[in-house]
This record gives C-alpha cells, structure tokens and sequence, in this order.
C-alpha cells in the first residue's frame, strides 16, 4: 500500500454529492437513460471531463442531483462515499450535505437526512463512530489495522472513522429555507450533525439572505462553515462573513 494512502487522515471538507464514485453516476446515469430521462452519452461526457470550470462543476452538481433525486440513492451513495473514504484511511471525517426536498419522490429535508443516516448505519467495512469524542490517543496503525487490537471498535475487529455531519444552506435557497435547514441540525445533533454550512455557486444569493439563519446557528452553539472567495466579485463581500466569525 503507497504510503499516503496507509497514513491516517483527516478530512475536513467533503460534499456528499461531490464525493460519488464515478462508476456510481454513470450507473445511475444508464439507469435514467434506459427510462429515457436522461441522454446518457451527453452526462457520460460530463460526467468523464476533467479540468472543469467553476461554472462547469455548478452545472454537474445540478446533473448529480438530477441522478441522487431518490431516499434509496442517498442512502447508497452515503455508505459508499464512507466506505470509500475509510479505505482510504480517512479515521475522521466532516461529511457536508444539503438537505434537498422533492415532492415527486416525496421528500423532504429531514427524510432526506433520515436516507444520510440510513447511509452510515448501511456502512459494513468500517465500523461509523458518529457519537463518541474522537480517540486518536490509540497508535494510528491502531485505526488501520484494527483486528487484534485493543484499540479496535467493541471487538468487531473493524476499523473505526469518526463521522460528523455538516447540513449545507444552498445560495439558491430562500431565508425561511436555510432556517428550515438549521433547525433541523438542531433537532439531529444527537446524531452527529455538529454545524452548517454555506456553499452553492458563489455568484448566486445574498449574503444577507442567509444571515439570519447563520446567527441563529451560532446562538445554539452550531459551528459553522462558510464558502467564500472562489471568484473575485463574491470575494469582496468575504469580510462581511466575518460578522458570523465561522
Ligand atoms: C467548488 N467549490 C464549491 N463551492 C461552493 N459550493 C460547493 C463547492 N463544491 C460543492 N459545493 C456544494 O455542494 C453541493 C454538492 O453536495 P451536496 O448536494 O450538498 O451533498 C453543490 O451543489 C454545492 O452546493
């Protein structure tokens, strides 16, 4: 095994919806196109580019949503993104997502993060710590090669990652939304919600729009995430995050 996969690490910043495997997409992709909702070879081609644009990786966000639209798909792509991050060595993780409502498949943000959860218990490689304080007094080779090893998770013989959930406030969304989104972190933080996030394409919303649900967070002692500075006219309006000290 090269030896920057075997180091253990941490990983701070992971989008559910930008974390899937490509062999997942292209089969949820092939699935669509067989029903005829979507052209495959023309998301094959998306999905395929590197070296993407800013705008380019907005417009494939919009495309995996269109793929991940489902309760059983979250929860699939959710076990599969920690499985794939714990094979990596990954022993703490901060997973972002943003919970979505669809009415066609009758979901809504809180079932949405029910599918995210379903996702951890579903993990069969690793053993998902999502409550207890992070022990990594345990030698790191502990984490990896857990069998046999008294720092192994209750005898499992597993390997074990930590796995904190941030819920995102997309840009797109409306004050009352990403209030609806914090008040859900709230009610999950029993189950490893520990802040919020902000992030969506960076020219699109403003500021304002999301303070009031930001300060909020902060007053219940939520911590927070903020995307900023990723194209020059949206960095100018940075220092005014501040206000919210994230
Ligand atoms: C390039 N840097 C970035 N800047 C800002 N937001 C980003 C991002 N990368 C990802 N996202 C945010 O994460 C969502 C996908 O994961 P979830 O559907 O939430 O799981 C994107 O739709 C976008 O809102």
């Amino acid at each position: 095994m090269d030896w920057w996969v075997s180091m253990p690490k941490v990983e701070l910043h992971a989008h559910l919806n930008g974390s899937i495997r490509d062999s997942t997409l292209m089969e949820l992709a092939r699935e669509l196109g067989n029903r005829g909702l979507v052209h495959f070879p023309d998301v094959e081609r998306v999905i395929l580019k590197h070296d993407r644009s800013l705008t380019e990786v907005f417009k494939m966000f919009d495309l995996i949503h269109i793929l991940t639209t489902d309760h059983e798909t979250v929860t699939r792509i959710t076990k599969e993104v920690i499985e794939d991050f714990a094979a990596e060595n990954v022993v703490y993780l901060e997973l972002r997502t943003t919970p979505k409502k669809n009415v066609s498949k009758g979901m809504n943000k809180k079932s949405y993060m029910e599918a995210v959860l379903e996702g951890l218990r579903a993990v069969s490689t690793v053993e998902v710590d999502i409550f207890s304080e992070p022990n990594f007094d345990c030698p790191a080779s502990a984490a990896i090669y857990a069998r046999n090893n008294e720092c192994a998770s209750n005898g499992t013989g597993k390997k074990k990652i930590y796995v904190r959930l941030l819920l995102s406030i997309d840009r797109r969304e409306t004050t009352e939304a990403a209030m609806e989104t914090v008040k859900l972190a709230l009610e999950m933080r029993h189950l490893g919600v520990v802040g919020i996030d902000l992030s969506g394409n960076p020219i699109i919303g403003e500021w304002l729009t999301f303070l009031p649900a930001l300060e909020f967070a902060k007053e219940q002692g939520l911590l927070i995430t903020l995307h900023c500075g990723e194209v020059h006219l949206a960095s100018l309006v940075c220092p005014a995050f501040f206000s919210v000290t994230p």
